[in-house]
């Protein structure tokens, strides 16, 4: 979805050189790839460890880096919605003008995510779990509030500093309906376009765009290199080490602590907030404090007074360094993060065959199921309230290894972790973080970030908290259906009267939940698991019967893809129950 013309490379590789990053081109070479558009490959052999890509932060495009950094940081707008409006700004208000052309003319929006495909296009998705699981066909009402604010702001800002309105973007005609909805599609574009982009730098510059870094092509299972920047540094100016804010901050950490131990002296006199400023710290801590400061000042004055060329310090720069050996002519792929494909679809506008991230999601069949036999409205209740938090506590016990988890790793984990970050998001527009939980130790240090993602699945959370018994209702990639799905399956096929002595002995022996997933049931539970699955791909089969109408090409392959995957689990599912 996102393709880099090839024309623009000379000037990104420009724009990065006088950034003083460092691209080895005696080593590798951006061309066209297979997969579409571009693609970064070895010229030789390279070993594991070499860094392909170092470049100071300071050359990457996050909105505090932009040329209206002040005015939204005034704003207090952040996150991707920042990103997304600095980029309109830079590119197409200060446009020449902009120390970033160079590089941001080279990524073009143009596409729309599914949930802004018209009907007819959308129902070439109809039914399929990116539909039923992660509503991914809705449109997200902070993308809409994200395009007011940013109409407002623009008004604001032309009001009060004389800043031009961004031409065709946000110089909406209110009584004009189809200019409004033709510059909210604009907007959402460049969201979608950025989205397929964006990195997580550090807590300064959070979401952005790093040049070449983002001329990496993803691979599912077998990346060759990945991301690495530090996270933690001052979200105020961005410095890794001592800055003035950290400085600050222990000062006042230091009075805080100092006005604790005066209190404990002296516990009948009660001081007040406004006291604070009499107490004296002590000056050895004030002198440490600024002992640090002084001399990582030192450090900078001497690196501008020589003239040797400068090295870069590695915690001002993010890297890409390979994590396995590539041999000459390899494609040299990044990771996006262990994504399935409706994720790489709502995220970054593409899908990949043979995803073992896939999984269908079975619970909103499962409803219908249910809704259509009205004997098993009833036990469908009590596994809804009750049955199926006993059950889910039971099997934690009898199978601790097999504790399901929805955590990032999970493959069928919907909050799929951005690396090349986003969240099953549909939203691209208001996620703001998306580190991943289970970094380890050096990853807290430095963020080994894949492309961020953040889509974040709020629809399928509020799903989870709601009717937490349907959220694990899945098939994985190979076809295997989940626990949850066999035992609920079992006890929509048990006789009444096993339904009944299930119920009222379930509290007090908890190990009968066992025959909701025992092999002697199968047979029964398999037939209802069939009826569902089958339901489920009736539903793939007419989506995968209607033509695209507005969407490219590309696109509608994409969707075919989709559907096509969902409906290979299914088969591998049908298949295993042998009825
Ligand atoms: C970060 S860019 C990668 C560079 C991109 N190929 C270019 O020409 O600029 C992400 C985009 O590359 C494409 N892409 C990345 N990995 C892909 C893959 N495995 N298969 C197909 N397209 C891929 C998609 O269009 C995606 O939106």
């Amino acid at each position: 979805m996102s393709s880099t013309d090839h024309a623009d490379l000379k000037d990104i590789l420009e724009f990065v050189a006088q950034a003083e990053g460092t691209f080895p081109q005696d080593l590798c070479e951006v061309r066209e790839s297979p997969l579409g558009g571009v693609g970064v490959f070895a010229k030789s052999a390279i070993p594991e460890g070499t860094t392909l890509l170092q470049l100071p932060k300071s050359a990457v495009f996050s909105a505090s880096n932009s040329s209206i950094a002040n005015l939204l940081h005034d704003a207090q707008i952040d996150g991707v919605l920042a990103l997304n409006i600095a980029f309109i700004y830079e590119t197409t208000v200060f446009r020449e003008t902009s120390h970033w052309t160079p590089y941001l003319k080279s990524i073009t929006a143009g596409a729309l995510p599914p949930a802004y495909w018209n009907d007819a296009d959308k129902l070439l998705l109809q039914g399929t779990t990116l539909d039923t699981l992660f509503d991914a066909l809705t449109p997200q009402e902070e993308v809409q509030s994200g395009f007011e604010i940013a109409i407002d702001l623009s008004e604001t800002w032309n009001k009060e500093f004389g800043l031009a309105i961004p031409q065709g973007y946000l110089d909406i005609d209110i009584n004009d309906m189809d200019d409004v909805r033709r510059k909210f599609h604009k907007f959402v574009s460049v969201a979608y376009a950025l989205s397929a982009r964006v990195f997580e730098i550090d807590a300064f510059h959070e979401s952005a765009l790093v040049p070449i870094a983002d001329l990496f092509n993803h691979h599912v299972v077998r990346p060759d290199l990945h991301f690495v920047s530090q996270y933690d540094v001052c979200d105020l100016c961005g410095e890794a080490g001592m800055c003035k804010h950290m400085l600050a901050e222990e000062i006042e950490a230091a009075r805080d602590e100092e006005e604790l131990r005066e209190r404990s002296r002296s516990p009948k006199v009660e001081k007040n907030r406004s006291d604070k400023a009499d107490l004296a710290i002590s000056p050895s801590v004030i002198s440490l404090l600024e002992k640090d400061l002084a001399e990582e000042l030192d450090e900078q004055i001497r690196e501008q007074s020589t003239d040797k060329p400068k090295e870069l310090d590695p915690e001002e720069c993010v890297d890409m360094t390979l994590s396995r050996d590539v041999e000459a002519g390899e494609e040299i792929f990044n990771s996006y993060g262990e994504l399935s494909n409706v994720f790489l679809l709502t995220r970054y506008g593409f899908t990949i065959e043979r995803n073992p991230y896939d999984i269908v999601h079975l619970g909103a069949q499962a409803k219908e199921h249910i809704a259509n036999n009205e004997a098993l409205v009833e036990r469908a209740e009590w596994w809804a309230n009750t049955g199926f938090e006993l059950f889910a506590n039971w099997f934690k016990v009898a199978f601790p290894e097999e504790e399901h988890e929805h955590t990032e790793d999970c493959d069928h984990d919907h909050d799929e972790e951005h690396e090349h970050t986003e969240d099953c998001d549909h939203d691209h527009e208001e996620d703001e973080e998306d580190q991943d939980e289970d970094q380890d130790e050096e990853q807290d240090e430095e963020n080994d970030e894949e492309q961020d993602s953040e889509m974040e699945n709020d629809d399928e959370e509020e799903q989870e908290a709601e009717e937490p018994w349907l959220s694990e209702l899945e098939v994985d990639y190979t076809g295997q259906a989940t626990p949850a799905l066999i035992a609920l399956c079992t006890l929509l096929s048990m006789k009444e009267e096993d339904v009944q002595a299930l119920i009222k002995g379930a509290e007090q022996e908890p190990d009968s939940f066992e025959q909701l997933i025992s092999e002697e049931n199968m047979a029964t539970s398999g037939a209802v698991v069939r009826d569902i699955a089958l339901a489920y791909k009736e539903k793939l089969d007419k989506a995968a019967s209607h033509s695209a109408s507005e969407i490219s090409a590309e696109q509608a392959e994409c969707a075919k893809n989709l559907v096509i995957a969902e409906s290979a689990i299914l088969e591998k599912l049908l298949e295993s129950l042998q009825l």
